[in-house]
């Protein structure tokens, strides 16, 4: 794993100032396209390009499960993962239609689910194991997991590389994964599972405090884990969540955006930009989730999402519906006339 230091991309300078340049100068009261403009700006910068765009998106999901299932926190049984990874090659998961709206290419990356789902049209076996360790008792996983873990991330961000895509889509899928997500936030930013621990696919209050427990006692197994992002992420992630963080820090040093999800895949950025801080330089962040713990790991990052719609799904598809406010935002900033152009006066 030793590319996992190699050196990152860092963002055009010089693109950033013309694009903000340019900004200024289009037919409109400086500023007043909000974040419209940020977002062309940093594409602008990230891309390397006068005309930054999202039309080329691909979108990789990560699948797979987890042992914690056993100790009762999520709301779904566990061979809902493997069902869904079969939904999203026959083309019926929400993020399968989110994929065909948008024209992106969607692939989906088995990193371990419990049953082999064998082989199947746009899904890629990668498998570290069959499910996580159960993290509420043991190790999530060995050195070897996380490294073929982390490296099916890469080789996916790879790929995305090679077909030119201007922007790279995580997305998860794996019953249970708000817990390993929760894990790793509240290891992270030292926080207590009771104010992290959510309903995820809908547990009542009941459950949530049961999950927060479950939490509670598996953090207590380690000690200094703030300054331990690598070992976090083996102990208590889970195969998805350390393939999206080698995806992240790819991402980064391959120079390619990345619209970041939801809460799972926030948790991978948290520990992306805890292992190399320059990686924040290259996501984008998409949607609040409504997972409540979600604030928190934003708030770390000092993220501020482009949509709040109260979504709470993850597979991407919060990620995949924020594609469309991108590219408006590229078509403003490529399209629109400057004041010079227009002949109309400046303020
Ligand atoms: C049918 C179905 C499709 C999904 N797609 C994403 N998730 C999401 O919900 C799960 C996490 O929530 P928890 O920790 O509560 O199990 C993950 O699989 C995540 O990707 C789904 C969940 C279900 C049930
Ligand atoms: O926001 C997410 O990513 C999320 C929230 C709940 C369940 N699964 C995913």
């Amino acid at each position: 794993m030793e590319w996992l230091s190699n050196t990152l991309k860092v963002p055009d300078v010089a693109l950033q100032s013309a694009a903000l340049e340019r900004q200024m100068q289009l037919t409109k009261p400086p500023g007043s396209l909000g974040r419209l403009e940020d977002v062309a700006v940093r594409l602008s910068a990230m891309q390397g390009s006068e005309k930054p765009s999202a039309e080329k998106i691909n979108i990789t999901i990560f699948a797979a499960d987890h042992g914690v299932v056993a100790a009762g926190v999520s709301a779904f049984p566990q061979e809902v993962t493997v069902q869904m990874v079969a939904n999203f090659s026959a083309g019926g998961a929400a993020i399968s239609v989110l994929a065909k709206t948008l024209g992106a290419s969607l692939q989906v990356v088995d990193v371990g689910t419990v049953t082999d789902p064998g082989t199947m049209p746009g899904v890629i076996s990668r498998r570290a194991g069959h499910g996580t360790g159960n993290l509420h008792k043991q190790d999530a996983m060995t050195s070897e997991q996380l490294a073929i873990a982390m490296n099916a991330g890469r080789e996916a961000v790879l790929q995305a590389k090679e077909m030119a895509a201007d922007l790279f889509i995580g997305g998860d899928m794996g019953i249970g994964n708000t817990t390993p997500a929760a894990a790793i936030a509240c290891a992270l930013l030292g926080a207590d599972p009771v104010d992290l621990a959510g309903p995820g696919t809908g547990l009542d209050a009941e459950g949530v405090s049961h999950k927060a427990q479950v939490l509670q006692q598996a953090l207590q197994r380690y000690e200094g884990l703030e300054s331990e992002p690598l070992k976090v992420l083996r102990c208590l992630g889970g195969f998805e969540i350390a393939a999206l963080t080698g995806a992240y820090i790819s991402c980064a040093q391959q120079g390619l955006p990345v619209l970041v999800d939801g809460y799972i895949t926030t948790a991978a950025a948290l520990v992306a930009v805890k292992l190399q801080p320059g990686v924040k330089d290259w996501l984008i962040f998409s949607h609040r989730s409504a997972e409540p713990g979600h604030k928190a790991m934003l708030e770390a990052l000092d993220a501020e999402p482009l949509l709040d719609m109260g979504m709470r799904l993850g597979e991407g598809s919060g990620a995949a519906t924020a594609v469309p406010m991108l590219r408006v935002a590229c078509d403003l900033h490529n399209g629109m006339a400057t004041f010079a152009d227009a002949g109309v006066a400046e303020g």
